[in-house]
């Protein structure tokens, strides 16, 4: 009824009236009764009918408990539509309550335009006469005239559930997940992952680096996105991965909030130490959805994915002092007893036939120690992009200021060049001396403690590189010493040899 006064143009007075009448009938007429006039008047009315009407119910019809995706979809793809040309509409606080969300109310309708044919889609409350059962039923009626049945139902009905996906794809409250334990039985009950609001600040304007690095990450993030077809040409899946490396405090964590605030992605971060064995994480990685980034942080540090290299390192700990081998020994105990992930679990996570399952991923690895991987972990094609995240430089200190202090020069930019240029200090802590910390420091005093930062940590660097050399030289000592004494040894052990043979002679 509603539709249909809609697609032939009633003014809103007289859909007033007919609503007026239409909720007097729905209130005062038996139920039965209603059953059968609607029945003899649908009849009638399908016999001069040109118009075709598709329902869409808010819930599915066979257990009528779970919610139609298609019925979202569609209500997503409304939203705008509504808010532009509907009379009355109904407000929502969005799922971050940071803004209203306005929708199509209930029994009202609302006009669509495509490819030059007018639609009609309204809103329907049904709502049961049974005492017992005061739920409520909502539905979506999609009219329109019979002569372009083809189309609307195949191109027009595609084009609203794309459109709706899109729509409320960019319309959610992003999430940052992280796994929960097995151990934890009540948690892992829930759900293998759990997730709170993303909101982290860190965007590229305000991360600091090399200026013409960051636009070639945001090219390539931009490609990604736009890749899917390419991919597919290509019989690739849709996912690319990235190797933030550098030393602590160098950006990659900010990289990575940044990343998923320019892509509008979630964020899925695992923590491998929880993760019991590989086919645990098989199942979380199937867990994850597409326009994601899954993080794996520290990746030298959650396992012990160096095993090929371990014989080398054995070979140089009789260089390392106790109390380094003591540590690392138990930081490999206990990984090993916490999770039995393997590299090769690992592996096939990232790029084994099952993890194409959900397209549009970036996964992310960080480390402080790029040499202490496993090449098969980081080869292209697995990690796709290696970034490295160096020391604050000149460009990286000037985006610094401008965040921090907002200024874009002063007097002490020539001596900060050249101090930050001979200096390895991470911007976090070029950004910690940047920050005022009273109302009275303004960015001459910020500067200033900055300069002095930098000139104690040249000193400290030059004294540790004097100590360096000298350790150096002392373990070159050391070892050419432990040489000698071996090679005397050795031949002593020749001569001894011969004298025993010489012995034996005699004594034959
Ligand atoms: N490149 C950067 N640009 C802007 N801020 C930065 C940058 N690097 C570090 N910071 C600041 O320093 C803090 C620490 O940085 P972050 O956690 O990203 O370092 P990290 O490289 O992940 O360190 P770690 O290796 O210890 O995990 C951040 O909160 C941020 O404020
Ligand atoms: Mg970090």
């Amino acid at each position: 009824m509603f539709e249909a006064g809609a697609l032939f143009g009633f003014t809103g007075t007289t859909m007033a009236s007919l609503m007026f009448f239409w909720s007097m009938y729905r209130q005062f007429v038996p139920y039965q009764l209603r059953d059968y006039l609607e029945k003899c008047f649908y009849k009638m009315f399908g016999l001069v009918s040109t118009s075709v009407h598709i329902k869409f119910t808010e819930y599915t019809e066979d257990k009528g408990l779970k919610k139609s995706q298609a019925y979202d979809l569609i209500r997503n793809y409304l939203s705008s539509k509504s808010t532009a040309r509907a009379q009355r509409l109904k407000a929502n606080e969005s799922k971050n309550s940071k803004s209203l969300v306005l929708s199509l109310d209930d029994h009202e309708a609302v006009e669509d335009v495509f490819q030059g044919v007018k639609v009609v889609w309204s809103l329907s409350v049904w709502k049961s006469d049974n005492q017992a059962d005061s739920s409520e039923k909502r539905y979506l009626t999609l009219s329109f005239h019979n002569r372009y049945r083809e189309m609307i139902t195949t191109t027009y009905l595609d084009h609203v559930l794309r459109e709706g996906k899109e729509i409320g794809l960019k319309n959610r409250e992003r999430k940052l997940y992280t796994n929960n334990s097995s151990q934890d039985y009540s948690a892992w009950r829930e759900g293998r992952w759990s997730n709170v609001p993303f909101d982290h600040p860190a965007t590229f304007e305000t991360l600091a680096m090399d200026l013409e690095k960051k636009e070639g990450i945001k090219k390539d993030l931009i490609k990604f996105t736009k890749g899917k077809d390419y991919y597919r040409k290509v019989g690739k899946p849709w996912k690319r991965g990235y190797l933030l490396f550098g030393p602590p405090g160098t950006g990659k964590s900010t990289m990575i909030s940044a990343m998923a605030n320019f892509l509008e992605y979630d964020v899925y971060d695992l923590e491998l130490t929880t993760v019991k064995d590989n086919s645990e994480l098989k199942k979380l990685m199937l867990d994850t959805k597409g326009k994601s980034i899954v993080v794996i942080e520290d990746i030298d540090c959650s396992l012990d994915l160096t095993g090929q290299r371990k014989k080398k390192k054995e070979e140089d700990e009789d260089e390392e002092d106790e109390e380094k081998k003591a540590e690392k020994l138990l930081k490999r105990e206990r990984s090993e007893r916490e999770s039995k992930v393997t590299l090769s679990g690992l592996l096939n996570a990232i790029d084994g036939l099952w993890s194409a399952c959900s397209g549009e991923k970036i996964i992310v690895f960080t480390t402080n120690y790029l040499d202490k991987l496993d090449p098969a972990l980081i080869r292209r094609g697995r990690m796709d992009n290696h970034i490295e995240m160096s020391y604050c430089r000149f460009e990286a200190f000037k985006v610094l200021a401008k965040n921090y202090l907002e200024i874009e020069s002063h007097d002490l930019y020539g001596e900060i060049e050249r101090l930050v240029e001979e200096t390895d200090m991470s911007p976090a802590d070029v950004a910690e001396n940047l920050m005022p910390k009273s109302d009275e420091d303004d960015a001459d005093i910020c500067l200033r403690r900055l300069v002095m930062s930098l000139e104690e940590e040249k000193e400290k660097a030059r004294k540790l590189a004097e100590e360096e050399k000298k350790k150096k030289e002392e373990r070159d000592a050391r070892r050419k010493k432990k040489k000698a004494e071996e090679e005397h040894k050795k031949k002593k052990e020749t001569e001894e040899n011969g004298d025993v043979f010489r012995d034996n002679g005699n004594l034959i």
